[in-house]
């Protein structure tokens, strides 16, 4: 699914916003995709989905376990993961630092994809990637339906899939 296809999925949603918003890293935008409004339609979640799910397997194949940061990236993360038949589990902020809670665990070495619903400046994801490995899993890949940190007109790319160690300052 192209960046248009996907942007034009927010606006059919009603989430692609514009006057004068507050991320949460403190930056200001003239823009804001709202995520949760996208997925709120089951359909047009798994539509988004299906889409960046078999761009995962193209790439890396098989991966059994999504992780992605509560609370923006659960639905999405859940949604990849029925898509792939893969597990679903997601990190929370424990006191402000992600944590693995609710009885959720890594086995060693076990191949991860991550997945945020959108990336801005990448905080948030080099914080789950980096609990992810301190619980002893490999993160092979990383994936997000909407990526804001390369520029691109406030709206950034769209679906963006990249490697753990590479791309988007991960
Ligand atoms: O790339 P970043 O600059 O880290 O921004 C993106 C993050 O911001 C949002 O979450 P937020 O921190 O607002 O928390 P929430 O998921 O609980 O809404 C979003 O769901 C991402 O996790
Ligand atoms: O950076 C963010 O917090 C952010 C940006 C955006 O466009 N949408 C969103 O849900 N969060």
């Amino acid at each position: 699914m192209d960046r248009d296809t996907v942007l034009q999925e927010f606006r059919n949603a009603g989430a692609l916003l514009e006057g004068h918003f507050l991320l949460s890293s403190g930056l200001h935008s003239p823009v804001y995709l709202q995520c949760a409004r996208v997925l709120m339609d089951p359909v047009r979640a798994a539509r988004l989905c299906a889409a960046l799910a078999q761009r995962v397997r193209d790439h890396y194949g098989e991966i059994p376990l999504v992780v992605s940061p509560a609370m923006g990236g659960v639905i999405v993360g859940y949604e990849m993961a029925r898509q792939m038949r893969a597990d679903s589990v997601f990190v929370e902020r424990v006191a402000g630092k992600f944590a693995f809670r609710r009885g959720f665990a890594m086995k060693p070495g076990q191949r991860v994809l991550m997945v945020e619903d959108v990336v801005t400046t990448g905080l948030s994801s080099r914080e789950c990637i980096a609990t992810i490995r301190a619980s002893g899993g490999h993160v092979v890949a990383a994936a997000c339906l909407i990526d804001r940190s390369g520029g691109g007109g406030g709206c950034g790319g769209a679906s963006h899939l990249f490697g753990a160690d590479h791309g988007t300052g991960l």
